[in-house]
């Protein structure tokens, strides 16, 4: 049966032409240059003050805390060299008073998670020495060194009173002091930034590491230089001071609030609704299209109007669809895994609710339609993300002198992992944004535990810094071991 019209009309906002793709990778690297060159930008591109990414080699068993994503994980993790690491972790449940109450309630509890894996678990580090701990915070933060940084807004659902503005890694490091807990907060890491340190020591130097989870973002190296905001000051000491003279430093790019300002992205009346109803309108533009906390709510707006529209299950609704939020992006995977209508028909009954003497003809078919069409916008955009840091990085062009190795990208993320076609569908947007050739250089992988390994990375980063400032030696030959 065909699709009614409706629907069709729509279809511009998610099947996305590839002028229009390339238009919005303009705009991506527009917006990347000013956040680069000011504070304040809506893709802040913020230097995280890791000068480097490891070679597998490095050594050492760190704590690390991960907080940003569904639940709050705190973990120890062995690094043994020779790409290769163990972790122990426990999850403990952030609930939503947590999340938006007072900052110092849900930092005192953060503090008291790491003490009950101390206690319940243990840990393998035995020094007097406070632990050092890599926390790996998913929130845009203006980072002002390796271990210092201002929270600029809460987002994925968050909202802690008196935590925007203040240095995160004090709220958690007064929070241990409070309670006696020998641990040393050390490194502030980005989960993006853990991820392209993660895929690196796991698979060799990669240029980005991506997140398409409950929200999206990226992370980069760039030279040290291209970041101007920085001063001339501030990059020469970057340039210097790194744990080996580093003229690189990894961006956390905050690509979640690009085009906020509505120039070119594809905003529908369903994400417009979206956005309204969400507790950041206005904000995180480029996320609501692509990561995993909207993709089912979109399709949800979507159903809604065909069911209002009467073109939808005889206009009948059920409770999950009528609900915010009602269901969530594991329904949009599965119905994109799905082999068979009789397959969405059962899915669409027993997980969306809807009675079966409701479904009518066709409509099993509208319902794949408008999960698969936003499923395709959603890698579509993430491509575009990706070919905006090849091109800027000039990683879009096969070197002259060297071997070609091709561009590594570290992703993480349930939609990277669960998403049928996701990685596919992301491909083939490369090929047309950079070139058939140039699309089929981009090696992408997934690099799980970016948030435990990427921050015990960070850390040991930071504490042979803080050892190089202490004794006057590294103990890392650059280049050549450890990172690079
Ligand atoms: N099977 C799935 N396919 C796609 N997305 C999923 C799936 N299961 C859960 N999600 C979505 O992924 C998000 C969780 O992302 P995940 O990467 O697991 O954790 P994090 O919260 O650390 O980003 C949720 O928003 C959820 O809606």
């Amino acid at each position: 049966m065909p699709l009614p019209p409706i629907c069709t009309t729509f279809e511009p906002y998610f099947l996305l032409s590839d002028e229009r793709l390339q238009d919005i990778v303009n705009h991506f690297r527009k917006e990347m240059e000013e956040g680069l060159a000011g504070y304040g930008k809506d893709v802040a591109m913020v230097p995280s003050f890791v000068t480097g990414v490891p070679d597998g080699t490095e050594e050492g068993t760190f704590l690390a805390l991960d907080l940003g994503g569904t639940n709050l994980r705190v973990c120890e993790v062995r690094l043994f060299g020779q790409h290769k690491f163990e972790i122990k972790q426990q999850k403990y449940k952030v609930s939503d008073e947590l999340k938006e109450g007072e900052a110092r309630i849900l930092f005192d509890y953060i503090a008291d998670s790491v003490d009950a894996f101390l206690t319940e678990i243990g840990s393998d580090i035995s020094s007097n020495e406070p632990m050092h701990l890599g926390f790996t915070f998913s929130f845009p933060v203006e980072q002002t060194a390796i271990d210092a940084g201002k929270l600029l807004t809460w987002t994925k659902g968050f909202n802690a009173k008196h935590a925007i503005g203040n240095d995160v890694v004090k709220l958690l490091q007064d929070a241990f002091d409070r309670k006696h807990i020998h641990v040393r907060c050390s490194a502030l890491v980005n989960d993006t930034v853990g991820t392209l340190l993660s895929r690196s020591y796991q698979s060799g130097p990669a240029l980005i590491g991506a997140i398409f989870g409950t929200g999206t973002n990226g992370a980069y190296i760039d030279k040290t230089r291209t970041v101007q905001k920085l001063g001339e000051d501030k990059i020469k000491q970057a340039e210097a001071g790194g744990e080996h003279a580093g003229q690189f430093m990894v961006v956390n790019t905050e690509w979640g609030a690009f085009d906020n300002g509505r120039h070119c992205l594809p905003v529908s009346i369903f994400d417009n609704k979206l956005d309204r109803e969400s507790i950041n309108p206005r904000k995180q533009a480029f996320e609501k299209m692509v990561s995993g906390m909207y993709l089912g709510e979109i399709t949800r707006n979507i159903l809604l109007h065909l069911i209002d529209s009467s073109v939808l299950f005889n206009g009948y609704s059920s409770k999950t669809i009528n609900t915010h939020y009602g269901y969530d992006a594991a329904f949009v995977s599965a119905v994109e895994g799905a082999k068979s209508p009789e397959e969405v028909k059962k899915l669409i009954i027993s997980q969306l609710g809807v009675k079966a003497e409701h479904i009518g003809e066709g409509d099993v078919e509208i319902v794949q339609w408008a999960i698969r069409v936003v499923a395709i916008r959603a890698s579509k955009l993430a491509a575009c993300a990706i070919a905006a840091v090849v091109q800027h990085t000039g990683n879009d062009k096969v070197p002259k002198d060297e071997e070609d190795k091709g561009v590594d990208v570290g992703v993480d993320g349930s939609v990277a992992e669960f998403l049928p076609n996701f990685s596919e569908r992301v491909s083939e947007a490369l090929a047309v944004l950079l070139g058939k050739e140039g699309g089929k250089r981009i090696r992408m992988g997934l690099a799980k535990d970016g948030s435990g390994v990427g921050a015990a990375l960070t850390a040991l980063q930071a504490k042979k810094a803080m050892d190089k400032r202490t004794e006057g030696k590294s103990q890392f030959v650059p280049g050549k071991k450890g990172y690079n």
